[in-house]
């Protein structure tokens, strides 16, 4: 696979990250991203490139729905800019980040009161933390922050046995991001009954068939979620939200707007609160105009594609 890597800054900091990088490749199925963070070793890269292979070189499963309901994601911004991103954005629901390093309780409290009155009663509100509590914190904050009605509470604290802790001892429902996406063996957050909900993402789980494998083994409503991609990325995420027998919960796919830029001369955002479904083409212009050089790109890939091809690797998912 040929690539073409891209770095485009976002509008706002999200978990560290001040610009995405990453790479596109053109296969017989259609366009293909392997995008994973810059601190991520090539064992776990192996799985973001089987998603980037698969979109590129085999394609889809059918879809069984044309829109996928989404939430818009309020990054650890002020309330003024929190409120703001949330009426742009015409979705229902709003996931919101908290516990953000160097931010205060205070910060958190005001970002999610200011997203309930943005969003309305009828509307609702998730929080992702991201892992960053102690179960005593956690037990703590969301009974604190549940006073603005919360749809659930997103890895609020780092391992699998800590949220079934939490899960016990809070009334909002426990949704579990890391600890599917970065874990030796996902399916112990189902063993452990450490969560309500499992966040799902493409290129972490090694493809939109390996995330509905694993979707099918947990047995727990799932929301997709992006890992903030371009339009082509994104379009992976979409195609696993649409593919899924349920989907009660809007999925975290509504990203597009936090990068300054995509590839795509049409790229997917939501309308009415929802993304359509359909693959997405790279626009020859749009991407010049983010390209960067590929070549440390293509040695990503390779080592991260020699790791998946690995005769000892352990089975997946
Ligand atoms: O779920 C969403 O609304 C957006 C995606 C998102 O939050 C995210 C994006 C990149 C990396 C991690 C995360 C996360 O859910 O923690
Ligand atoms: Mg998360």
């Amino acid at each position: 696979m040929r690539g073409r890597a891209f770095a485009i800054p976002l509008r706002t900091r999200f978990r560290g990250v001040t610009v995405r990088e990453g790479m596109l490749v053109r296969g017989a199925a259609g366009w293909g991203e392997f995008s994973p963070f810059a601190e991520y070793p090539p064992a776990e890269c192996a799985r973001w490139w089987a998603a980037c292979h698969e979109a590129a070189e085999v394609g889809w499963p059918e879809p069984v729905r044309d829109r996928v309901p989404v939430n818009a994601t309020v990054p650890a911004v002020g309330p003024e800019e929190a409120a703001r991103l949330v009426a742009a954005s015409g979705c229902a629901t709003a996931k919101v980040k908290v516990a953000e390093r160097g931010q205060t309780e205070a910060d958190d409290l005001a970002r999610v009161e200011a997203v309930r009155d943005a969003i309305g009663p009828s509307g609702k509100v998730r929080i992702d933390v991201n892992g960053a509590w102690d179960v005593d914190t956690a037990v703590r904050m969301i009974r604190a922050l549940d006073r603005f009605g919360l749809e659930y509470v997103e890895q609020p604290c780092a391992t699998v046995e800590e949220l079934a802790l939490v899960r016990r001892r809070v009334a909002v429902p426990v949704a579990a991001d890391e600890s599917i996406r970065r874990a030796e063996d996902p399916l112990r957050v189902r063993d452990a009954e450490a969560a309500d909900v499992v966040v799902l993402k493409v290129q972490p789980l090694g493809g939109v068939r390996a995330a509905l494998r694993l979707a099918e083994a947990c047995g727990l409503p799932v929301v997709v979620s992006s890992a903030v991609e371009t339009s082509v990325g994104l379009a992976a995420g979409v195609a696993l939200a649409a593919a899924l027998p349920e989907l009660p919960y809007a999925c975290g796919l509504a990203t597009m707007r936090l990068l300054e830029a995509d590839v795509s001369a049409d790229p997917l955002l939501p309308l009415d609160g929802a993304l359509p479904v359909r693959r997405v083409e790279v626009d020859e212009e749009r991407l010049s105009a983010v390209e960067v050089d590929a070549a440390a790109w293509r040695d990503r890939m390779a080592a991260a594609r020699a790791e998946w091809e690995r005769p000892d690797r352990p089975p997946w998912p």
